[in-house]
């Protein structure tokens, strides 16, 4: 309904009565406004007033009847007038500004009309408002009878409305507690209380009009109800906790923004990888933070644009991160109606991805070096094959030959002919870093003097009669990044050791016939079977060279010392040759005894190459005794046996020998004719070899 506004309705304060009446019957009011020459208001002319007036007869004017009644300005609304019941004016008068100008008027009655329209949709909206709460409430009048009554308290209460309005609250509520609230006029919070045999929490609070207890409210809620919320509550909060802990403890950067790419949330990793602060950042769009220069490049924007995920790189452009390379990834997330809601971008410094890349790579070249390493070991597990290590002391010899591998000192080895100088050298070579450069072998020994020292250090073309033109590498320079084995150094002549100390001192030599020097990286490993200390001490070796040589001594004992390892060569050496011939030959037991038993002057060379021999030469597959050289044939007697166990002149060792012989020969034999048979000499030989060791027949023993 629309307010009627007439202002083209009203008196004038000169107009006569009759005119007045006029428009008193045009218009069907009972009150018009009275307005002066110049428009102002003036007040106001009641009907009735003018008729009693013209009734009278009276010569009046208008002005006469005036009463005075408020106007109200333009612009404030009529609705808002506070009406006098006992007040029969039926208009509301308008007046434009504070000076009284006439605007216009109001008809009263259509005024009340809209007030009251208004009233019942207010009344309406309330009891709207109180049926949707989720909360019971009721209200009682000072009588204490029901006023209001919500939806939710019908569910509580159990009581249906229609029946409820108007009763007294005993009807419901049998303890009455909103008539102590009535009498008490005081509020009460968190009430338990059951009713209905509902656990229910209830408030309770006096209605207070114009400082007077007009009724009382109760608001009360069914309390397993709360339970259940704050329950989920709990579980909420719960879940939150936990998906923030998950948030803050990944390891990557993770950025929330919305679909306007607004920041929600963002966790720590994030801001260390950034180098921004959360408060700073939340709320701001991933527009602006590329806006105000803090990052050139946005997963966030490119996975809102593109609606999938997205990957990009991007720099840190200020703050204490600047220059840090980031690689972030968008992943969107949508709604039930696959609307993209959200996006979750995740970042990580590439800085750390770097190192782990190079990491990587160092593991993967490490494992790589194992993996070459392992391989040369079993290489190397395989060529230990080739060499019997069973006895403590070679065991000692090959950790020490290991160990001596790994650096390049200078060593020399000593022992017996045949005891495994060489094999052991070899073993140190092929160990080492060297070993893909040569090993070279030379036998100082072996070589005539006058050779030796182009052999060792080569020669310079035409050096020599009988040169090469273009001339000739020596043994240093061959072995050059590799291993020179020097066996017999105790044979080089003294001219010769001098050059070798050079060789070995300076790291150079100079080639027979030439005058420059050449730098030899060699390694160098000697051997000898010679008492090197007491060549010093004749004078046959040079002191200076021996210290250089003798840096890591290497002493391999005789095989007779090394009990343990002679088993096994025997086995080892017969399989050797049966692989090698093609054959299956056996040693009989007492073949292996009697091995056993020897004292193997020649060391494991001698025991090779009469394994050899046996296994070649042996026509049936198990060799006996018999099969055996002579000298093995007989049963040996340890203490009978030539031992040399030092050194002693060749002749005095010789002379021993033949005394043995011959009185073992003579014990056996009796007679000096089957003596020299059995020994492959004359029989005068015998007689004088009797006379000379002055040996007696009955001596033999
Ligand atoms: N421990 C071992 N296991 C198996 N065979 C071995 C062992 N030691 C030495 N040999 C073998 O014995 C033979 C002699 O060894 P090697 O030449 O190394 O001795 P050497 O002490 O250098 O002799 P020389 O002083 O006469 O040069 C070689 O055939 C070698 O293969």
């Amino acid at each position: 309904m629309v307010l009627t506004f007439l202002d083209c309705f009203f008196l004038k304060s000169n107009q006569r009565i009759k005119d007045g009446i006029k428009l008193f019957m045009k218009t069907k009011s009972n009150t018009l406004p009275i307005v002066s020459e110049e428009g102002q208001y003036l007040g106001l002319i009641v009907l009735k007033d003018l008729v009693k007036h013209l009734l009278k007869e009276e010569n009046i004017l208008m002005k006469d009847l005036i009463i005075w009644h408020e106007p109200i300005l333009a612009e404030a609304n009529p609705l808002n007038v506070e009406f006098d019941e006992m007040d029969t004016i039926d208009i509301v008068p308008v007046i434009k500004t504070e000076n009284m100008e006439f605007e216009g008027f109001y008809i009263k009655e259509e005024i009340v009309t809209l007030k009251y329209e208004k009233h019942r949709e207010l009344v309406h909206e309330l009891n709207q408002v109180i049926n949707s709460s989720y909360n019971g409430i009721l209200a009682i009048n000072s009588e204490g009878n029901i006023i209001v009554y919500n939806t939710a308290a019908e569910r509580i209460m159990g009581k249906p409305k229609d029946k409820v309005f108007g009763k007294h609250i005993s009807y419901v509520d049998p303890d009455k507690a909103l008539l102590d609230t009535l009498k008490t006029q005081e509020v009460s919070v968190n009430v338990k209380r059951v009713i209905n045999g509902y656990d229910i929490l209830s408030n309770r609070s006096p209605l207070i009009y114009e400082g007077r207890c007009i009724g009382a409210v109760g608001v009360f809620v069914d309390r397993s109800d709360i339970e259940k919320v704050s329950y989920e509550l709990e579980s909420y909060k719960k879940l939150s906790k936990e998906l923030n802990d998950i948030l803050e403890a990944s390891y990557d950067g993770l950025y929330i923004c919305d679909k306007e790419g607004r920041v929600i949330r963002v966790n720590s990793s994030w801001e260390k990888i950034c180098g921004l602060s959360r408060e700073y950042t939340i709320g701001k769009t991933a527009q602006e933070l590329i806006k105000d220069g803090w990052y050139d490049n946005s997963a966030a924007l490119l996975t809102l644009k593109n609606k999938e995920v997205s990957t990009t790189m991007l720099e840190i452009t200020s703050g204490p991160k600047k220059g840090q390379i980031i690689m972030a990834t968008g992943t969107p997330i949508f709604d039930k109606n696959g609307e993209l809601d959200l996006v979750v971008v995740n970042v990580r410094d590439i800085t750390y991805l770097e190192h782990l890349k190079t990491q990587l790579v160092e593991t993967m070249e490490l494992s790589k070096r194992y993996a070459t390493e392992l391989e040369e070991i079993r290489l190397q597990a395989k060529k230990m094959e080739d060499i019997v290590v069973r006895s403590p002391e070679m065991q000692r010899i090959m950790e020490l030959a290991i160990r001596v591998s790994k650096v390049d000192s200078t060593v020399i080895i000593t022992g017996e002919s045949g005891v495994g100088k060489d094999v052991i050298a070899k073993k140190i070579h092929y160990l080492s870093k060297r070993k893909d450069k040569s090993y070279i072998k030379i036998n100082c020994g072996a070589i005539p003097e006058h050779l030796l020292e182009s052999e060792l250090f080569g020669y310079e073309g035409g050096a020599f009669t009988g040169a090469k033109k273009e001339g000739k590498l020596g043994m240093f320079e061959l072995a050059s990044g590799g291993t020179l084995f020097l066996d017999e150094v105790g044979d080089l002549p003294l001219c010769l050791q001098v050059k070798l100390l050079r060789a070995i001192q300076e790291k150079e030599i100079v080639r027979v016939g030439g005058v420059k020097t050449i730098k030899v990286d060699v390694r160098l490993i000697s051997a000898t079977n010679k008492n090197l200390e007491l060549m010093i001490r004749e004078g046959t070796f040079r002191e200076d060279l021996f210290y250089r040589l003798n840096v890591v001594n290497i002493q391999i004992p005789p095989l007779r010392e090394r009990k343990e390892d002679m088993e096994y060569l025997l086995g080892f050496m017969l399989n050797k040759h049966n692989q090698n011939y093609g054959l299956n030959k056996k040693l009989a037991a007492p073949v292996v005894e009697r091995l056993l038993s020897y004292n193997w002057p020649g060391n494991i060379r001698e025991m090779e190459n009469m394994i050899e021999r046996l296994v070649v030469l042996t026509d049936e597959e198990q060799i006996q005794i018999r099969h055996l050289p002579v000298f093995l044939q007989e049963e040996l007697s340890a203490s009978k046996l030539v031992t040399l166990n030092s050194i002693i002149p060749l002749k005095d060792a010789i002379e021993e020998v033949e005394q043995q012989l011959i009185r073992k020969a003579l014990d056996k034999y009796v007679t000096t004719r089957k003596v020299a048979k059995m020994l492959g000499v004359n029989q005068s030989t015998v007689v004088r070899k009797i006379k000379q060791y002055s040996i007696e027949k009955h001596d033999a023993s």
